[in-house]
């Protein structure tokens, strides 16, 4: 099983104001004023309950959290019983029982044993880790729902946290060693404005859009690419799809990778697509590690063709002790903590309450994985 994710605690009030932007945002006008951000797609949303009548008894088998939250689920969906099993030995008992699981618990044996399973809801965003297990991408009558964009805004912080950190050399001037020394030569690298910069944001998802709508509030020129063509939100100055990174790398001064790991993106940025960068460009990667060939990104920071790179997540994970990463000082590595939020907690229970109260209700499950495409 996978680790656990801190355990959300919903405020209702807060939940309420999150819940009306996901009806007003999820499908927002991309064009025009700037759109509130959103919880939930409707993308793709699919009915994964057993009956339509919304009467039938189900059961839900939840991840871990505290006993008012199952509450709080309970009472969102009064004809589901949540279960939040104990071990991986309770979670076998119910499985032949269950409808509806969370992605922590689908272990391949508990897959197999559910054969009513029809919901699994994943607890993260990417959802490659689930897509392996045993069953869950051939039996076309589970659907996958997953925390898709969630994480946007908490992620998007600190996408530009790191960068800053960097671009400002705030990163050498806060070394431990340099505590008390009033220096203000700084590390001699270039210190960087990004009002004026240009901006490749790959894969304007519920992330990425998160990131360029902020990049535009840096007075930074934006490009981005996702998969399908759709309206380009007016925070983007030009969007393309992903058969044009190829001609947007060579024009960014920094490049965010906000894509899912699927069998296109993983590998994307290898030694050829970084050798297509500027020149002292800079690479961020909240994505998965697996998009970029490490051993490439290693070689365009050593070399100095790229400026500097900022990493929540790295290729291996966790990034080893002594690898050649943590050496260099133009990296700034986080491990794997850019979601963290109250915020993103509170998003990712009110997701879950309104995808259970669907699941009861018999109503089109918001986060639907399009399993083909892997995301
Ligand atoms: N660092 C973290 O803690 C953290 C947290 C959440 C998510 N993530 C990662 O970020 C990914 C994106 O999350 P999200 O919530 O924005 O998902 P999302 O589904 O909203 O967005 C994904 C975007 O990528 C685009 N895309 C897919 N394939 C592409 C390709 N080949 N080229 C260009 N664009 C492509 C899609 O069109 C979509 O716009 C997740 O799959 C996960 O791997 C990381
Ligand atoms: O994909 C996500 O939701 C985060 O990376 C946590 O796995």
């Amino acid at each position: 099983m996978s680790q656990p994710l801190p355990v959300p605690k919903p405020d209702p009030l807060r939940a309420l104001a999150l819940l009306g932007a996901l009806i007003l945002g999820g499908c927002a006008a991309t064009s025009g004023s700037l759109p509130a951000p959103a919880v939930g797609s409707l993308e793709g949303a699919r009915v994964a309950t057993p009956t339509d009548d919304g009467t039938r008894q189900l059961l839900f088998l939840a991840g871990p959290m505290e006993p008012g939250e199952l509450a709080a689920l309970e009472a969102a969906a009064p004809n589901v019983r949540c279960v939040v099993p104990e071990s991986e030995e309770e979670a076998l008992r119910l499985a032949p029982e269950a409808h509806g699981a969370d992605g922590r618990i689908c272990s391949p044996e508990f897959l197999t044993a559910a054969e009513q399973l029809v919901w699994v809801q994943s607890p993260s965003a990417g959802v490659a880790w689930l897509l392996e297990r045993h069953g869950i991408r051939e039996r076309g009558e589970i659907v996958l729902t997953n925390m898709q964009g969630i994480h946007g805004p908490a992620i998007a912080e600190h996408v530009f946290g790191m960068l800053l950190t960097l671009t400002r050399d705030i990163g050498y001037h806060q070394h431990p060693d340099r505590r008390g020394a009033w220096e203000r030569e700084g590390s001699g690298r270039e210190v960087v404005a990004l009002s004026g910069r240009t901006m490749l944001v790959v894969g304007l998802g519920g992330i990425g859009s998160e990131v360029a709508r902020r990049a535009h509030g840096f007075d930074m020129t934006v490009l981005a690419t996702r998969r399908s063509r759709k309206e380009r939100p007016a925070f983007v100055d030009r969007v393309g799809t992903a058969e044009d990174l190829e001609v947007m790398l060579p024009l960014a001064d920094v490049v965010v990778l906000c894509v899912p790991l699927t069998e296109e993106t993983e590998g994307m940025i290898d030694a050829r697509t970084l050798g297509l960068m500027k020149p002292g460009a800079y690479l961020v990667n909240i994505a998965r590690g697996a998009v970029v060939d490490t051993d490439a990104l290693v070689g365009a920071l050593e070399s100095g063709r790229l400026a500097g790179a900022c990493l929540d997540v790295t290729d291996p994970e966790p990034l080893p002790p002594g690898h050649v990463l943590w050496s260099l000082d133009n990296v700034v590595i986080t491990p794997h903590v850019a979601s963290r939020a109250t915020l993103t907690n509170e998003r990712r229970a009110t997701l879950l309450e309104e995808n259970l109260r669907r699941f009861g209700a018999g109503e089109p499950l918001l986060n639907v994985v399009d399993k083909a495409a892997g995301y």
